[in-house]
């Protein structure tokens, strides 16, 4: 599995980095609120953090927070030399403002890669962004380790999220792909989604995307983390993708699964930004 390989990888150069100049990567985690996806979420990737020796500090704030009392925490982790790599869980509670709150992350820190700084260096051909958007990089890399051809291909997006939609896009563009996003605007999307070698799907609708939409030999990238009622599940729900994978299975060359494909990439990037983020800091490469 990719994920683990990746992980494995910044195991290695955590130690190494300790080893050299005795500085551990550290991730400081805001949750606000104790939404069930959000915990699960916030626990993957602290876990995450310790498998791979990142150290991982994390505050839980309830639900009626202020966006103040968020954005104290912020800058107590902004001025933390021991923390590298700093991110608020999303969704945040509807009272707030995420992107106000967002803004409090120094730049320097923006392991999200959610900061408008980030954002605009990403869209803007000759700049470079300190940090890629976690989800949409990890959409990316899997093209790149399966060795799927970017370059002058056909590229759909479905959906247009600030966290995914809209970076991921932008990534594609920046690999020389001819990028159309669809959204809940767009009539008749099937009939854009058919023309594509290349399909990002993040749009929360279960099993939106049929086989019969998609190009032969299609390589599809399902980010939908759906819960849908399931008896025989112990949760009582099990989590399925934005695709029907048994339906593109049978006409793609490639279709990720849900769970175990984007999600698992989504936090292995993290790791990478926070490594990355520890090692412009102290100049170590
Ligand atoms: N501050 C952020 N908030 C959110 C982000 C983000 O990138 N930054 N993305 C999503 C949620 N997300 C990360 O936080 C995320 C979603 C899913 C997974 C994951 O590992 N999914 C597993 C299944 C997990 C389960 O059992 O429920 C899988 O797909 O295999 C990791 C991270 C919104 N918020």
């Amino acid at each position: 599995m990719v994920a683990k390989q990746i992980r494995d990888e910044i195991t290695a150069e955590v130690l190494k980095m300790k080893e050299a100049i005795g500085v551990v990567p550290g991730l400081a985690v805001i949750l606000v609120g104790d939404r069930k996806d959000s915990v699960t979420y916030v626990r993957n990737k602290k876990k995450a953090c310790e498998s791979v020796g990142i150290n991982s500090f994390e505050v839980r704030l309830p639900e009626d927070s202020t966006e103040q009392e968020v954005i104290k925490f912020i800058s107590k982790f902004n001025n933390d030399p021991s923390v590298h790599g700093i991110l608020v869980q999303l969704p945040l509670p509807s009272h707030m403002d995420e992107q106000n709150v967002l803004n409090a992350v120094d730049i320097e820190k923006d392991v999200d890669g959610f900061h408008p700084l980030n954002i605009g260096r990403l869209a803007m051909r000759g700049r470079d962004p300190l940090f890629v958007p976690c989800t949409p990089k990890g959409c990316i890399e899997l093209l790149h380790r399966y060795a799927v051809e970017i370059k002058g291909k056909r590229a759909v997006v479905i959906g247009r999220s600030n966290i995914v939609g809209m970076p991921a896009a932008l990534l594609l563009q920046r690999e020389d792909a001819t990028v159309s996003i669809v959204h809940s605007r767009t009539k008749n999307p099937e009939e854009i989604i058919k023309h594509a070698d290349i399909i990002i799907s993040a749009v929360g609708q279960p099993n939106m995307v049929r086989g019969s939409w998609l190009k032969p030999g299609a390589v599809v990238i399902d980010v939908g983390i759906n819960p849908v009622e399931d008896a025989n599940s112990p949760r009582g729900y099990k989590l399925v993708g934005d695709v029907c994978y048994e339906e593109a299975c049978k006409v793609a060359s490639a279709v990720t699964p849900v769970p175990g494909g984007v999600g698992p990439m989504t936090i292995a990037m993290l790791l990478s930004n926070t490594l990355s983020s520890a090692k412009r800091t102290h100049n170590f490469q």
